[in-house]
């Protein structure tokens, strides 16, 4: 090195201690040099002949950062008297920016640049690093994208609901399944991918009060999402935290409006009872934003044209500030028609504006669905039936006709096209089939003294309810008879369900109490905290309670499937509220036929309930969807025999029975058989499972998270098949593994044992771990550059090559998420000094297995002197790369063109016959597909990463 190379001012770096960042040289006495390197707080003499020093030059293009922290993309490099100036810009000017203003820190981007300034690392790490992007280009291209990380069994009908719902662009739809059918999960799968592929980043979730915890556990266990809950307590502290501190920053610099708990976090789950109640806390869920809303027993949102409820009116102004919206109800007709229809009017107030015209609409799809059952059975179709097809589909049927699978073609138009099939999906038992019997245990009993005169009308559902508890304890059979059978059934577990929450206390501390039964009360009355603890002692197989005692709000959405035996305390008034009741038990998981116990007190409304819903609707034996309609065309009927009327019983039990054969059949063949052909298209679901299985079979996901903990300083234990588990080792890098904790952590590789073992962490390709190691693998500079050596006969020792990683780099706004959709394989080449290509001779796998360490010390001698032949190769391979950009960008063209155009024309098709379709949805791809065009066209190649090669 020359005396003449160092001049004050002037910024290197040390290759031998790359630790002490950009150094600037501050004196130059004889044959000494002297640098202070400010981010260490140091200062260093060198003998300049064989000072480790490198000079630092930053390239056009290249990000600087000065020591003020402001940042600059520079545009041109000036050299004033051997100290450089950089003409840089900041987005906006150009600012002329001398080399001695520049931060301490520093990092480089170029990979050469790194491997000169002494940052380069070992093999494994440039290994990793080429692995981290052809798995990332690998994975955004997969249809199994965001539906890979699940602790979850895939199921056809969830699948099938996740992926058409989830990629949709701020999605509006109403998950109805039938209870237990996991909504919850089809929820958390669209949510998992939309944040998964960048089209969410904040969610709210909305639910009842008791399923706050159950959310939040579901949540975490089987997607790792980790959402904060706002709670009262909650929003009051971060209020009052903000009062203090933040209040005074905010005053100082006028932002009066920040100091808003919902936006402490980016997933947040909260009650609709405290949004209802706190009118503040719904000002500040309102202004935070939401890319996605989730509310979970939607039908407690009542509506009628005159009057909406408190409740539906904080969803409605919250649906109408976020994009995406679902809302969640196994009963969607609960409280009436009116209501289901006001709950579609929020996912889409333009087209469901008028109630009239809906209910027509709805009559409508009786005849569609006739063609399309006769389509589907392979039956002839009639001159009228094609006159039909050809109103609906008009010309379009012409060009359907010409498809291989016409039935199916046209079938599939029919679907897309009319009413509410695509915002409106509902799976029902009966379709998914395999759910254990229900069997209703009837129980007839005297009605004691007590209920005098309470005996009838709906008080007599539950004549106990506001008596003296003494009194209706001691002399009401059904108490009696539940501790008898309690002590029966022991040990099994037994769910017990009542109208009131004062029913359920005062059972439960007799039970407890008076008849030693380990039990738990399970009610609206309870803090969330004491309601978990109740359900978790419950559960408890060893040492918990053999029976909980619910109220019928308390209990609404739990999951006890683990239970096999239900206690109807008493009966409610509605038919829905009885299959919520069961759906605690009759949920996917359930593996024993459910015993539904039914204590009914003789000659009371109890028993006109009892036989209504027995005989009248078969709701104990069967799911009955078509209850509230019955309960609502017999209704006078219905309250005349409750009321005590037991000539009219007999006539209303064949009326409801008849009614419900007529409901279930037209049901079938209108608009919820549409609906059902809509919500779960079987070909589709196992194909698209097919694929999720295929990428989780391979070991792939294992074999690169081992290399990475090898290279980051994850220490590694064999833990039996499929799982290991994991420790901080030696050399940790905690920068790149998140989330692990010190005591380690025990994982699974296989879905299977993920299911069985709630205990072990799931790793897959969608664990945050997994995505983190990524993540920071390609922004990281890790493995950019790194030094090997290689032995082979055919190869002069001492000569070099360079492998290098080229990726298209695309310019555009971070909220376009363009990404992933560009998924452009990277691009390999390998060159020597002479600019001979010969990636095809030595492909990366057998150069790996070729290729060893250099020890550092011999590295660090190694590069100052190959410097100037890295530097020819890494222009050889620019120039060899240029080539291959054209091809690049139009593979990229073409693949953005196939996501956006055929889903552009599909809803442009559609939206002539079906108005669901609104204009934004389609604008927002025809914008992501002009964007697309418009960043693939100045798409440049930008080289990832380098290994240089010394043959030994
Ligand atoms: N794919 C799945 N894999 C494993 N467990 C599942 C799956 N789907 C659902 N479950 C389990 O089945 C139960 C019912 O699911 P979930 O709570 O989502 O149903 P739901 O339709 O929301 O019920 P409700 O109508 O009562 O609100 C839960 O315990 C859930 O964890």
């Amino acid at each position: 090195m020359e005396t003449s190379d160092f001049v004050i001012g002037q910024r290197w770096v040390s290759h031998s201690d790359t630790g002490l960042g950009l150094g600037i040289v501050t004196d130059i006495s004889g044959r000494r040099v002297t640098l202070g390197f400010p981010a260490a707080d140091e200062e260093r003499t060198y003998a300049i002949d064989n000072a480790p020093l490198s000079r630092i030059v930053f390239q056009i293009g290249e990000e600087i950062e000065t020591f003020g922290g402001d940042r600059y993309t520079v545009r041109a490099v000036e050299d004033v008297g051997g100290v450089l100036m950089y003409h840089a810009d900041d987005g906006e000017n150009i600012h002329q920016i001398s080399e001695v203003k520049l931060a301490g820190s520093v990092n480089f981007s170029a990979p050469h640049q790194r491997l000169f300034a002494g940052q380069f690392d070992r093999n494994g790490a440039f290994r990793l690093r080429y692995a981290t992007v052809q798995h990332q280009d690998r994975l955004r291209a997969s249809p199994a994208q965001g539906l890979i990380g699940a602790r979850t069994q895939h199921l056809p009908h969830q699948i099938y609901i996740a992926q058409e719902v989830a990629r949709r662009h701020a999605p509006r739809v109403l998950l109805a399944d039938e209870v237990g059918l996991g909504k919850t999960i089809e929820a958390g799968l669209i949510l998992h991918y939309q944040l998964h592929t960048g089209r969410a980043k904040r969610a709210l979730i909305v639910v009842p009060d008791s399923l706050i915890h159950q959310w939040l556990v579901e949540m975490l266990r089987r997607f790792n999402l980790r959402f904060s809950i706002i709670d009262q307590e909650r929003y009051d502290a971060l209020k009052d935290d903000e009062d203090d501190i933040d209040a005074l920053v905010n005053h100082i610099f006028g932002d009066e409006n920040s100091e808003n708990p919902f936006e402490t976090d980016q997933l947040v789950l909260c009650s609709l009872d405290f949004l209802t109640r706190n009118a503040g806390a719904r000002e500040d869920a309102l202004a935070a934003g939401w890319d996605l809303m989730i509310v979970d027993e939607a039908h407690h949102l009542a509506w009628a044209p005159e009057a909406a409820s408190p409740e539906y009116e904080v969803v409605e102004s919250l649906s109408a500030r976020t994009r995406g919206l679902l809302l969640l109800t196994a009963t969607p007709e609960q409280v009436g028609i009116a209501s289901h229809f006001a709950r579609l009017r929020l996912l889409d107030p333009a087209r469901f504006h008028d109630l009239e015209t809906f209910r027509e609409e709805e009559a409508h799809y009786e005849t569609i669905n006739q063609v399309v059952r006769r389509l589907q059975q392979d039956e002839a179709i009639s001159d009228a039936d094609r006159e039909a097809l050809r109103g609906w589909l008009g010309q379009e049927l012409d060009q359907l006709e010409q498809e291989s699978d016409t039935r199916q073609a046209i079938i599939d138009a029919l679907l897309d096209r009319h009413g509410t099939g695509r915002i409106l999906f509902r799976n029902t038992r009966a379709a998914i089939r395999g759910f254990p019997e229900r069997q209703p245990e009837p129980v007839p009993l005297p009605c004691p003294e007590l209920y005098d005169g309470l005996d009838v009308g709906l008080e007599g559902l539950s004549p106990e309810h506001g008596r003296a508890e003494e009194r209706w304890l001691a002399e009401d059979p059904r108490v009696a008879w539940l501790e008898k059978t309690l002590l029966g059934l022991r040990p099994a577990k037994v769910v017990v369900i009542c109208a009131h929450a004062e029913t359920a206390m005062a059972l439960e501390h007799y039970l407890q109490l008076r008849a030693g039964i380990r039990s738990a009360a399970f009610h609206e009355h309870l803090s969330l905290v004491e309601r978990d603890r109740a359900a978790a002692y419950f559960s408890d197989s060893e040492q918990g309670a053999q029976a909980l005692i619910c109220s019928e709000i308390g209990s609404e959405g739990r999951n006890f499937q683990f239970a096999h035996h239900l206690v109807l305390f008493d009966l409610p008034a509605n038919p829905d509220l009885l299959e919520q009741r069961i759906g605690r038990l009759d949920r996917i998981g359930q593996t024993d036929a459910i015993r539904i116990h039914i204590p009914y007190l003789e000659g009371t409304s109890q028993e006109v309930q009892y036989r209504w819903f027995h005989d009248g609707l078969n709701a104990f034996a069967e799911s009955c969807a078509v209850g509230v309609a019955v309960q609502e065309a017999l209704q006078e009927r219905w309250q005349q025999a409750i009321d005590g009327d037991t000539g009219v019983l007999d006539e209303l039990i064949e009326a409801s029975a008849r009614e419900t054969a007529r409901l279930k059949t037209m049901l079938q063949n209108g608009r919820d058989a549409l609906i059902e052909l809509n919500s779960c298209r079987r070909d589709v679901a196992e194909e698209l499972i097919g694929r999720i299985e295929e990428e989780e079979a391979s070991a792939q996901v294992r074999d690169y998270m081992i290399e990475a903990f090898d290279i980051l300083g994850v220490d590694v234990e064999d833990h039996g098949e499929h799982s290991d588990v994991l420790k901080p080792g030696e050399h940790y890098h905690a920068g790149h593994v998140t989330d692990l904790p010190e005591d380690g952590l025990t994982v699974t590789w296989s879905r299977e044992q993920a299911l069985e073992r709630e205990d072990l962490a799931f790793m897959s390709w969608e664990h945050p771990m997994v995505t983190g190691v990524m993540d920071s693998v390609t922004s990281s500079g890790l493995g950019k550059a790194a030094l090997a050596s290689l032995s082979v006969k055919a190869l002069p020792p001492g000569t070099l090559l360079m492998e290098a990683l080229f990726t298209v780099h695309c310019p555009a706004p971070e909220s376009l998420q363009l990404t992933r959709y560009l998924p452009v394989s990277p691009l390999r080449l390998l060159v020597d000094v002479n600019g001979k290509e010969l990636s095809a001779a030595l492909p990366h796998d057998r150069l790996n297995e070729l290729c060893s360490n250099i020890r550092r010390r011999t590295a660090q001698a190694i590069v100052p002197q190959i410097r100037p032949q890295v530097e020819t190769m890494v222009d050889h391979a620019e120039r060899l790369s240029e080539p291959h950009l054209e091809p690049m960008k139009e593979k990229a063209l073409a693949g953005v063109e196939a996501v956006f155009g055929p889903e552009i024309r599909r809803l442009e098709a559609l939206q002539k016959v079906n108005p669901a379709i609104r204009d934004e949805e389609i604008d927002y791809f025809r914008n992501q597909l002009a964007a697309a065009r418009e960043a693939v066209s100045h798409a440049s190649l930008a080289l990832e990463g380098i290994r240089v090669i010394v043959t030994a």
